[in-house]
């Protein structure tokens, strides 16, 4: 099997390094192109047999799938590119919210798939999030599940929620990252702990919650209920937390959907020119 990259970017080489550090792709199997053709370079010299192509379409040739790694609003432009040489056995997976799979669809006549992928899928953890075009055969769906199995949980969504639940897997990273550099900080100033002690314990304790939360069976409400003693002092700086959080993730969720309406306003423009309302 070979599989394309267009965009080396962030997620575009985050991928890249997972699926052949994870043993899922070895790079003879893999080519690459970016808008800047140094940065697809400089990625396939550091893996022998890696294949740099100065166009889309040269990336796109002879690759079974093909993951388009660039922003929402160069979608349309990639697209163009591709159009032209895209045959209807190959399958594009496009790896950003905002871009509808009628858009693609309504485009080109090859298979298409949506994947929203996660950061965390560097460690080989988390959830890639699938959503499936009409031409997509189950034997597609296993091949493409197979791949990604390699760096995640593949867990097949419908595209009504594709923002919620890109916000839960692939936001989140960011989002309690934050926190915990709240909390992290908050500990430097308010005590004197050196940050990288701190760093060091808070980081160890976000991985054992998850490890509670994904394979130890509790629920976040579990979890409080028994750390958190009658009376005692996180009983306490939970009331406190409760109190202060109130509503903050509705407003979180309001953004980053309002945010996503923009978006997807700008690419079915681009794309149908017109408008469409989304999640
Ligand atoms: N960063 C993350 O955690 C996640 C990002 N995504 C999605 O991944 C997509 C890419 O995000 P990042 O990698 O963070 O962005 P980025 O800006 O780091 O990478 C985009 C790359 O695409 C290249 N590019 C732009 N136009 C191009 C064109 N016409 N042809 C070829 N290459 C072109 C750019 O040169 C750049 O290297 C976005 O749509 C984002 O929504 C999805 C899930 C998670
Ligand atoms: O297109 C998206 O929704 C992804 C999720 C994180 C960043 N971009």
């Amino acid at each position: 099997m070979n599989v394309g990259f267009i965009g080396t970017g962030t997620m575009g080489s985050l991928l890249i390094e997972a699926f052949i550090a994870s043993g899922a792709l070895s790079p003879s199997q893999i080519a690459v192109s970016n808008r800047t053709f140094p940065k697809a370079k400089a990625l396939a010299d550091r893996y022998l047999g890696m294949r740099a192509e100065y166009t889309n379409a040269g990336a796109a040739y002879g690759c079974d799938i093909l993951f388009l790694c660039v922003k929402p609003l160069e979608f349309k432009k990639v697209v163009d590119d591709l159009k032209p040489v895209l045959k209807p056995n190959q399958m594009i997976v496009s790896i950003t919210s905002p871009v509808l799979i009628s858009h693609l669809e309504g485009e080109l006549k090859c298979k298409v798939a949506k994947v929203i992928p996660s950061i965390t899928n560097y460690v080989w953890s988390g959830a890639s999030l699938c959503i499936y075009g009409k031409s997509m055969q189950e034997e597609d769906k296993a091949r493409l599940e197979a791949l990604l199995t390699h760096i995640s949980e593949p867990l097949c969504i419908d595209e009504d929620y594709t923002r919620i639940v890109s916000d839960l897997s692939s936001c989140g990273p960011a989002f309690i990252s934050f926190l915990l550099e709240q909390f992290v900080e908050a500990a430097v100033e308010e005590t004197g702990i050196g940050r990288q002690e701190a760093q060091r314990v808070a980081s160890a304790m976000l991985l054992g919650t998850g490890l509670l939360l994904t394979e130890g069976g509790l629920t976040p409400a579990e979890i409080q209920e028994r750390v958190a003693v009658p009376g005692g002092i996180t009983a306490k700086a939970l009331n406190l937390l409760r109190r202060e959080t109130n509503g903050v993730f509705n407003q979180l969720i309001r953004t980053t959907h309002a945010k996503f309406r923009e978006d997807l306003a700008k690419v079915s423009v681009a794309f149908i020119g017109e408008e469409v309302n989304g999640q």
